[in-house]
């Protein structure tokens, strides 16, 4: 029997699996069996390369967008319109074949976009589908395109299917320290009382992965595919933008409706309606973070930042505000549990350092910073120093001696004219 056909058989089970309190650990366990036998399916064929042949983009620019959408909702037609690049649009279903990318120009960085094949429901059409999870996962955010004339069932069931292969949209990493160990047995805690899971399910679930030795804290009220989650450590959380195409088709009130939901924006390819919104929540979403570097003694030049990214590494837990996630603390203890590592992330002085070059680091005194991270203008900020969006730096060195910058900067007439200007316009955080 294949993958696929196990997993339906044990998803049959548990459809017929009354829930209550006495099957609540057998269906524990059937969905750690899941879980386990859809992880194989991700795993790339033996002898094969790995990556998706044919869906392999050499990522570009700043930032990486990856369109993904069921048939025909108009993900090429967007990506022709905002990128310039022509990717094959028609009335028929699944037009698109293979990844083609394309170059946003904004804020003055350049984020690639990638189009994709549509994906549809079920595991059926699994090798595409895991082609276009692999692309997903390698971006920095997800637009779902949905067609505004279709069901709002559409995003719901777009989302499960991404979920079972891993991918968790808008959702930050379960909040349980899970650590394996060679000895010991199990030992399990709980900052708090604990309403979805016990013990002896925890007990149960980490039989069926052979797990005999490890240490659990749950540090929120987790659910068992939380719990999964995490003992898979494979899952990767992403931020997801809906974007309803086709609103020139519905009346004003759904258009209105649709407006309303969280993370969503409307849009029209063929009246080339609400681009901006989209841009502007796409690069929100993003966490792009625009450093620019001010030579002594002269403007900086906006036209090319150093561009860093607040959206998390391996080791950072984060959470949702209205903007943005949000930072909370970094503990090593997460770095073998949550998220799949990410290339970026970080918007430290180190980080901006690191970025100009590798050895910068070890030779930097201090830095001046100007902009809305600095309490006053400017002001002198170690490495651990976290920079905001705009913001301009200049490097003060060791060896440039042992005069102080406010030597240098006698009056704050040297400081950059573009921040002067924007800081009439946005008030200082914090
Ligand atoms: N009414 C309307 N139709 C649109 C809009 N945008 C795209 N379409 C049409 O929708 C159809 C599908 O567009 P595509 O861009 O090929 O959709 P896709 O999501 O890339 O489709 P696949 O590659 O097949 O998955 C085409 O006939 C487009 O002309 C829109 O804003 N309004
Ligand atoms: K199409
Ligand atoms: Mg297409």
């Amino acid at each position: 029997m294949g993958i696929i056909e196990k997993i339906k058989e044990i998803e049959f089970e548990m459809a017929r699996t009354q829930k209550n309190k006495a099957t609540e650990y057998h269906l524990g366990q059937l969905k750690a069996k899941i879980a386990k036998l859809r992880t194989q399916l991700l795993e790339p064929p033996k002898g094969s390369s790995g990556g998706g042949d044919g869906f392999e983009v050499t990522k570009f620019g700043h930032g990486r967008v990856a369109l993904i959408g069921f048939p025909s909702v108009g993900k090429s037609t967007l990506l022709t319109m905002l990128t310039g690049t022509q990717s094959e649009a028609a009335s028929y279903e699944f037009t698109t074949l293979t990844c083609i990318p394309g170059i946003i120009h904004y804020n003055d960085t350049k984020i690639q976009l990638l189009d994709l094949p549509g994906i549809i429901e079920g595991l059926v059409h699994k090798l595409c589908l895991f082609q276009v999870i692999a692309v997903a996962k390698s971006s920095d955010i997800v637009l779902m395109v949905l067609d505004a004339s279709k069901s709002e069932g559409h995003r719901q069931i777009l989302t499960k299917e991404l979920e079972a292969v891993g991918l968790r949209l808008n959702k930050r990493p379960p909040q349980i320290y899970f650590k394996k160990k060679k000895t010991g047995g199990i030992s399990f805690n709980s900052t708090m009382p604990l309403t979805h899971v016990d013990e002896k399910l925890c007990y149960q679930i980490l039989h069926e992965y052979k797990i005999h030795n490890a240490e659990i804290l749950f540090r929120e009220d987790a659910t068992v595919d939380d719990f999964i989650d995490v003992i898979e450590g494979n899952r990767k959380y992403m931020k997801c933008v809906y974007v309803y195409n086709k609103i020139d088709v519905i009346g004003i009130d759904d258009v209105d409706n649709l407006a309303r939901q969280p993370n969503s924006v409307v849009i029209s390819c063929n009246l080339r309606l609400n681009f901006d919104r989209l841009l502007a929540k796409m690069w929100e979403e993003m966490g792009l973070v625009r450093v620019y570097t001010k030579p002594q003694g002269q403007q900086p030049d906006f036209g090319d930042p150093v561009v860093l990214s607040v959206v998390c590494n391996a080791n950072s837990l984060y959470f949702w505000t209205d903007a943005m996630f949000v930072l909370v603390g970094v503990s090593s203890n997460f770095g073998t549990t949550i998220c799949v590592p990410q290339d970026r992330g970080g918007c430290s002085v180190e980080d901006f350092c690191n970025h100009i070059h590798r050895s910068l680091v070890k030779d930097v005194k201090y830095v001046l910073v100007w902009g809305i991270s600095a309490r006053h203008y400017p002001q002198h900020c170690g490495l651990a120093h976290a920079l905001h969006d705009e913001d301009v730096v200049q490097v003060v060195k060791k060896k440039e001696g042992n005069e102080g910058a406010r030597g240098r900067f006698k009056s704050h007439s040297d400081a950059p004219a573009r921040i002067s200007d924007r800081q009439k316009k946005a008030p200082l955080k914090q």
